[in-house]
């Protein structure tokens, strides 16, 4: 390691060949002496037969995987997972759990895990429970979990501890922590709750406290950065099938039947995109980063005319952030905000149902028969799936495993497919969205040959929203290059004009957080 530069929760270290570790706060980075303990599982017999099973100090995870021959080795995190060493003793530790933001599918799962991890692999047996988000650090009971209190849960959809927006009072909940004594603190929750254990993280090492504070990242919209995918995704994914399914089945059944479905997706519309791509029944997607118009020439009426001249019927679905500039636009202005401070939204999937019976009901027009489905909080409440639970599961037991090493103010996730500890920055530093100029976008607009809705001035500002070109690859990295050695031009679908240039297509994929 060449290099090393750090303040309270950037720990940057610099290597050799371009190598960049953005490392987590650890204990010892503002306490001096603290003791060590062997860690447990050492002589724990379900992990003492397998081979490797402590992670080794200096193991870290690529941010991105795809490089060229020249290529400089880029961003790293640290690895996730058990340590030789622990700062805990297991009779010392008092944790806590909270959930905050919206539900998502998972939640229980994960407060399961870390209640057993701690339990059955460090002999923990003091975890709290806060019940309602942060605002009950300070103004609630706490609830007591053991194994056998949360031995079901996984079961259940939404969270066991209850969850709220607003309510992030600091210095109360630092004080709280400190009153009970509490000595690791798990987190779950999505951006604004990755936010808010940032400034408690600052706040515990103003104080001087040996206190873990773990983030578990979740957000059913998909929208935190830099991990692989959040936990619930694929449930909610796979659930809003069902709706789409619905939709499909009434709109075929009925002379120009047209299903609407809107589904969840804030500011990022990847749940509308996977759940499009997996169904195959829908005709049209709109996410809140592609811009759409609905009349004239290219617009979404004229598209719907001509499916319903083609098919008889189609299927819209619809992320609910999609065309809030068409709403305020012909509703009344509505500035209104959540607790938390995130913009309320106006219900998208009504407006355009409307828009679209009234343009039908036109002099002249087809006579159409619309079914509007809202499932967004349906899919929400529900229990996560298989592949969520093992997830969740694998989650939770990083986040355990971070806190008994001594790691700090880090957040949990999975990176190219391997567990890592994420500085909270890292996190909260921007929203991940879907990159319209991607090849995955490109994908769902051939996949149900839907019009791009974009002018070429659309896709120099979606352009110009990328983020910035990998300092991983540098140079060429802009030109995509084929299976067959030839450029592809993955956006046809995306162009009015020809004036499209390839070379402006960016390779940003590990942004993009779901792999293509
Ligand atoms: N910048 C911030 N600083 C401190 N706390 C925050 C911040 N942003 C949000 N929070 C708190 O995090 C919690 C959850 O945030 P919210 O945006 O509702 O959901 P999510 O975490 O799912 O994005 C709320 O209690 C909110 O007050
Ligand atoms: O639960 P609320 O307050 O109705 O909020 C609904 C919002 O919550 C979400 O499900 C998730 O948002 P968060 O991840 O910020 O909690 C959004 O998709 C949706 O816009
Ligand atoms: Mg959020």
């Amino acid at each position: 390691m060449a290099s090393s530069d750090s303040d309270s929760q950037l720990k940057i270290v610099h290597g050799d060949a371009g190598y960049i570790l953005e490392d987590v706060p650890h204990f010892t980075d503002y306490i001096l002496n603290l003791p060590t303990y062997p860690n447990p599982l050492r002589s724990n017999p379900a992990y003492s037969v397998a081979k490797q099973y402590f992670v080794h100090m200096d193991d870290t995870v690529p941010q991105k995987v795809v490089v060229h021959k020249n290529s400089l080795r880029g961003v790293h995190f640290r690895r996730a997972g058990p340590r030789q060493k622990v700062y805990f003793r297991s009779d010392d530790v008092h944790a806590c759990i909270v959930t905050c933001g919206g539900l998502c599918p998972g939640l229980n799962t994960v407060i399961r895990e870390i209640v057993c991890g701690l339990s059955y692999m460090y002999g923990v047996n003091k975890v709290l429970g806060i019940d309602g988000g942060y605002r009950g650090f300070y103004s609630k009971n706490t609830i007591n979990l053991t194994p056998k209190v949360v031995n079901d849960i996984h079961k259940r959809g939404g969270t066991i501890l209850g969850t709220s927006r607003g309510g992030h009072d600091t210095g109360k909940i630092v004080d709280s922590i400190q009153d009970r004594g509490i000595n690791q603190v798990y987190i779950i929750g999505g951006d604004g709750t990755q936010r808010g254990a940032a400034v408690i993280y600052e706040e515990v090492r103003r104080r001087g406290l040996k206190v873990a504070i773990a983030g578990i990242p979740k957000t059913i919209d998909n929208d935190i950065p830099v991990i692989d995918k959040s936990f619930g995704f694929d449930t909610a994914v796979e659930e809003a099938q069902r709706a789409i399914n619905a939709a499909h089945v009434e709109s075929e059944s009925i002379e120009n039947g047209i299903g609407v479905v809107k589904l969840m997706g804030r500011y990022s519309g990847f749940i509308a995109m996977y759940a499009t791509l997996a169904s195959r029944d829908v005709d049209c997607c709109l996410i809140p980063e592609s811009p759409f118009y609905l009349e004239g020439k290219g617009g979404l009426f004229e598209f719907i005319e001509k499916r319903l001249k083609e098919n008889g019927h189609m299927v819209i679905v619809i992320a609910e952030g999609a065309g809030q500039n068409l709403l305020t636009e012909s509703m009344q202005a509505m500035d209104q905000k959540d607790a938390s401070g995130n913009k309320l939204l106006q219900d998208v999937g009504l407006w355009i149902s409307h828009k679209i019976k009234d343009h039908f009901a036109r002099k002249d027009k087809i006579a159409i028969n619309l079914k509007y489905i809202d499932p967004t909080y349906m899919i929400r409440a529900i229990p996560s799936n298989a592949s969520d639970n093992v997830y969740c599961t694998l989650l939770a037991q990083s986040a355990v495993h971070g806190a008994m090493a001594g790691y700090s103010g880090f957040t949990v996730g999975l990176v190219n497919g391997r567990h890592t500890y994420i500085p909270f920055n890292r996190i909260t530093e921007r929203q991940n969205k879907v990159v319209i100029t991607d090849r995955m976008w490109a994908r769902l607009l051939s996949s149900t040959n839907q019009p791009s809705f974009l002018s070429p001035k659309d896709l120099d500002e979606a352009k110009k929203a990328e983020q910035p070109p990998s300092e991983l690859i540098e140079g060429s990295n802009c030109n995509d290059i084929g299976e067959a050695g030839e450029k592809e031009n993955n956006f046809p679908h995306l162009l009015h004009g020809d004036n499209f240039k390839e070379e402006q297509q960016s390779e940003n994929h590990a942004d993009n957080s779901i792999r293509q």
